[in-house]
């Protein structure tokens, strides 16, 4: 058999771990190869393609990005481009594709399959936010990174008496904020799923001044808007893509609040850091097991899939299932931080 691999949407530490489980996988336990896509979708539409071998992943299981490349391409070029598609899979002997990506790179595998493609998808996103599994790899090296980030932060705004808003990446989904905030004992965290209110923000931060303590860290997921009619966030649009611009919420907020309450605000935004470097064990381990389990799957069949994780255990689930919905934050998760905020 012949497998055929691409890497799409944003990067995130534990592709290319996916990829080495995938060829390894593949070449000791079935004897088969395969073939890599550059650049997600565009590499297909390209016949754009990299043959993979067990030299070719030697030493990726640390390494951060892909070596595939990855890439965003019009959503009407993919559906344009079905056919071209079947002709350069075919062409390369590919018996199964398996696509790497977030709720878009799968939900163009969905629409594959559905077309007849033989397809098994591997989640990854450090949003956290694809559902049908109980976590995505990237997404513990992100909250590792932020962590770590906000640690620091800690010590820098007691000695200023400051307040320190902390912006984490999370377009739709505030899981980074929920639980970077939670593990570095944030103050106040805002996600997406909760539009915000100034005047609580601006009342949080004064009465924690007022009961005598220095400093107020917060974090604050990049997706996340005000209430509407609370106070205004410069709309930055759309791009090429779709997407909504983001136009730097934490700092919007930080002039807010510091022209409200008197308070001297800095903001930090970590971006692209938190996608960089090596990811941690707990992505070593969960990005080869799906690398792993999305090899056997393909060998078995079990096509129009998705490796997740339950529990403990890898399962499938259908694409079309894991990708009509996005996995934001339940209340009931946000209201765990009641006693810790504030
Ligand atoms: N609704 C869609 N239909 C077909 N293709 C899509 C769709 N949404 C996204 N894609 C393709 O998947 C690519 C990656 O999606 P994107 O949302 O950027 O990243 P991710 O896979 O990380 O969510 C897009 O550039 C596009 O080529
Ligand atoms: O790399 P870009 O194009 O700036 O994209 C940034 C976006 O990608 C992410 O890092 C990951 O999102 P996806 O997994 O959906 O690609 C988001 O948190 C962030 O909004
Ligand atoms: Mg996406």
């Amino acid at each position: 058999m012949r497998i055929g691999v691409l890497t799409g949407g944003g990067d995130c530490p534990g592709l290319n771990a996916v990829l080495r489980a995938v060829v390894r996988t593949a070449e000791k336990q079935y004897g088969s190869d395969v073939v890599g896509f550059r650049n997600g979708w565009r590499g297909l539409l390209d016949d754009d393609a990299m043959p993979l071998d067990r030299p070719m992943v030697h030493n990726l299981l640390t390494r951060g990005g892909t070596i595939l490349g990855s890439a965003r391409v019009a959503p009407e070029k993919i559906r344009d481009g079905l056919g071209r598609m079947r002709e350069v899979l075919d062409a390369h002997g590919v018996d199964v594709l398996v696509p790497i990506g977030g709720e878009g790179t799968l939900t163009a595998a969905a629409w594959l399959s559905s077309e007849g493609v033989p397809v098994v998808g591997v989640p990854k996103t450090i949003d956290n936010d694809i559902d049908g599994t109980d976590l995505t790899f990237g997404f513990d090296t992100a909250v590792s990174i932020a962590t770590d980030m906000i640690d620091r932060l800690h010590t820098t705004a007691e000695s200023h008496q400051r307040v320190l808003l902390v912006e984490v990446m999370g377009r739709h989904a505030g899981w980074i904020a929920l639980n970077s905030g939670m593990a570095a004992g944030a103050h106040l965290m805002i996600t997406p799923e909760e539009p915000f209110d100034i005047e609580e923000v601006c009342e949080l931060v004064t009465a924690r001044f007022e009961r005598g303590h220095r400093h107020v860290i917060g974090v604050i997921s990049e997706g996340a808007t005000p209430k509407p009619g609370t106070m205004p966030l410069r709309d930055g649009g759309l791009d090429e893509f779709g997407h909504r611009r983001f136009t730097g919420v934490a700092q919007q907020l930080g002039e807010e609040l510091e022209r409200r309450t008197g308070k001297e605000v800095r903001t930090t935004v970590l971006g692209h850091v938190q996608r960089g470097g090596t990811p941690t064990s707990f992505d070593r381990v969960l990005a080869t097991r799906f690398g792993l389990h999305a090899t056997i799957a393909a060998h078995e069949g079990h096509v129009g899939q998705m490796v997740a994780l339950h529990g403990t255990e890898i399962a499938l689930v259908p694409l079309a299932d894991a990708v009509a919905r996005l996995k934001t934050v339940p209340p009931s998760r946000l209201g765990e931080t009641t006693a810790f905020t504030g």
